[in-house]
């Protein structure tokens, strides 16, 4: 089983240099890296006894690499060997240059250590990857890679100690070529790999990853600077607005949508129905006179109103009570949308800029930074994300997205898989709830509503936001396989939490 995402503080993600801190904090006060490596080694053996048989039958092999990983795998495999199962080590380099915690680690242990031979790796019922760790820090090539290749075409179940050798526990890419594992044990906490994609599929999948308890205090989190976080509810639970008994709907706020022209009519209806049920207090569809009839025929919850220039919708937002606009989905794209979205910034109320808002202030450059201090979300693509940003390379998303984040100073929602929202101030949030059949048409158009819906509620942005992308993963997830877009808006108001 994975982490409980309702514990307190599950959500804290660390980096491999903020678990190296964490690490040296623990050493510094009281408990030796020896303790923290017995601790480690045994809890990797203990999970290990749950993918055996409990007969004691199969093979085990450990692999050991040079660095303090290979020592936990050191532990696990006397662990293993005094419970009664057959195992023995691989090393991958050589024991007599294994140096500090590992080298004291590997010292007890007098079970068999064999020559690597794929062969046996590949029909071995269990391995257990303790070659690298938090210290990769280049592509796994020649050999090593073999070796690695072995074990995925193998038929052995895998058990990765700390992260699948190969992965990088920063970003979640595999450098050079990587361990698929079954189950992952990590320590303290899952590390930011352990949650972007491809890591989280290498690692296991969510509920496969183990977070232990190796006796490092909390206290540590009080000398590192944690800026990254798992999208759960232990991270904003504290943002969700409750309404009390005698509330009015005008404490929930009012979304204003800006709508288009057709094909694309649809687009907005969604983002102002996603914005209602996400709890905002009313909802508005502002649109060119051309499509009034047909939006207000089509809906009944939203109230419809028409414009035809940015003065129009200036005379619409005189209403201050509207205090959230969205403004992208179905819009058009053209110099009239980047028009209509300056006028909009310039009134100052809470933002979100999706789909055809984006590609428009990308073909003109605007500066968003300008409107620094106001609460403006982007919600990208990838496609969309390269448009507006075609300096920022996309091979380490979630550094993208805070480059991104920190050059506008908006938040930033880069979805994908692993939807990431990052703050200007360097905070960012990664999800790992949605399923991949809520990759349909409009389902960005409901997310933009969603944020939209919970942003009127007047909680703090990152916080806001990071629920939002939570609910549309929840919704996709409650409304099940075969959705469609419209098929998000109950599902949102049973996925409330
Ligand atoms: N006491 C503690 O702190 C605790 C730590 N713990 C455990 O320690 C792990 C971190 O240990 P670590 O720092 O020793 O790094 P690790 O992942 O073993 O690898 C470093 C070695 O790999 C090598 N290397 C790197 N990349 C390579 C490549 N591509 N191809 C080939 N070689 C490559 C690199 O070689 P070099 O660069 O020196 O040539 C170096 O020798 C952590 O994940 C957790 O499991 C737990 O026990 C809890 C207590
Ligand atoms: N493989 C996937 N697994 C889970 N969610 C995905 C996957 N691919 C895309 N998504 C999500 O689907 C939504 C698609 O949004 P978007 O690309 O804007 O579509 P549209 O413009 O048609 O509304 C985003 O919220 C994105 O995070
Ligand atoms: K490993």
């Amino acid at each position: 089983m994975g982490l409980d995402p309702r514990l307190p503080e599950s959500h804290i993600l660390l980096s491999p240099h903020q678990m190296y801190a964490a690490d040296t904090w623990a050493m510094q006060n009281g408990t030796s890296g020896i303790t923290l490596m017995e601790r480690a080694g045994k809890s990797v053996a203990e999970v290990a006894t749950e993918m055996m048989p409990h007969n004691g039958d199969g093979t085990i092999i450990v692999l050991c690499g040079p660095g303090n990983n290979g020592g936990d795998g050191y532990v696990a495999a006397r662990y293993l060997a005094e419970w009664g199962y057959t195992v023995s080590v691989m090393p991958i380099s050589d024991i007599m240059a294994l140096k500090g915690d590992a080298a004291i680690m590997a010292r007890p242990w007098i079970g068999r250590t064999r020559p690597m031979d794929l062969n046996a790796l590949k029909s071995a019922d269990l391995v257990i990857d303790a070659m690298f760790g938090a210290g990769l820090d280049r592509d796994i090539e020649g050999d090593i890679a073999a070796v690695i290749e072995a074990v995925n075409e193998g038929s052995a179940v895998v058990l990765a100690v700390d992260l699948p050798s190969g992965l990088s526990g920063a970003t979640g890419q595999v450098q050079g070529t990587a361990i698929q594992a079954d189950t992952s044990v990590t320590f303290f906490s899952y590390k930011p790999g352990h949650i972007l994609t491809p890591g989280r599929y290498y690692s296991g999948g969510i509920d496969n990853i183990h977070v232990v308890d190796i006796g490092i205090s909390r206290d540590c989190l009080a000398d590192i600077q944690v800026n990254t976080y798992w999208n759960t509810a232990s991270l904003w639970q504290g943002a969700v607005f409750h309404p009390g008994p005698s509330s009015h709907k005008y404490d929930r706020g009012h979304v204003l949508v800006l709508g288009g022209r057709e094909p694309a009519l649809g687009a907005s209806r969604l983002a102002s129905l996603a914005a209602l049920r996400s709890g905002c207090g009313l909802s508005t569809l502002a649109c060119p006179s051309e499509s009034y009839s047909i939006q207000a025929t089509a809906l009944t919850d939203v109230m419809v109103r028409r414009y035809d220039s940015s003065f129009g919708l200036l005379s619409i937002m005189a209403d201050k009570r509207i205090n959230t606009i969205v403004a992208g989905p179905g819009l058009g794209v053209g110099e009239k949308t980047t028009e209509t979205i300056l006028a909009v910034l310039n009134e100052r109320r809470r933002t979100v800029l999706d789909a055809d808002a984006l590609t428009s202030l990308a073909r003109q450059m605007v500066q968003l930074s300008d409107y620094s201090g106001q609460d403006i979300v982007l919600t990208p693509h990838d496609g969309e994300f390269k448009k507006m940003f075609p300096d920022i390379s996309l091979d380490d998303r979630l550094s993208a997205a805070r480059q991104a984040a920190r050059q506008t100073d908006c938040v930033i929602v880069l979805k994908g898989v692993s939807t990431i929202v990052a703050a200007p101030d360097g905070r960012a949030s990664i999800a790992s709830n949605a399923p991949a059949w809520l990759s349909v048409a409009g389902a960005g158009d409901v997310l933009a509503g969603i944020i939209a819906g919970v942003l009127a509620q007047g909680l703090p942005l990152f916080e806001s936001v990071s629920y939002a992308v939570w609910l549309h993963g929840k919704s996709g997830e409650v409304a099940g396989r075969g959705l469609i877009a419209s098929d998000l808006l109950p599902a949102i108001a049973k996925s409330l939490p």
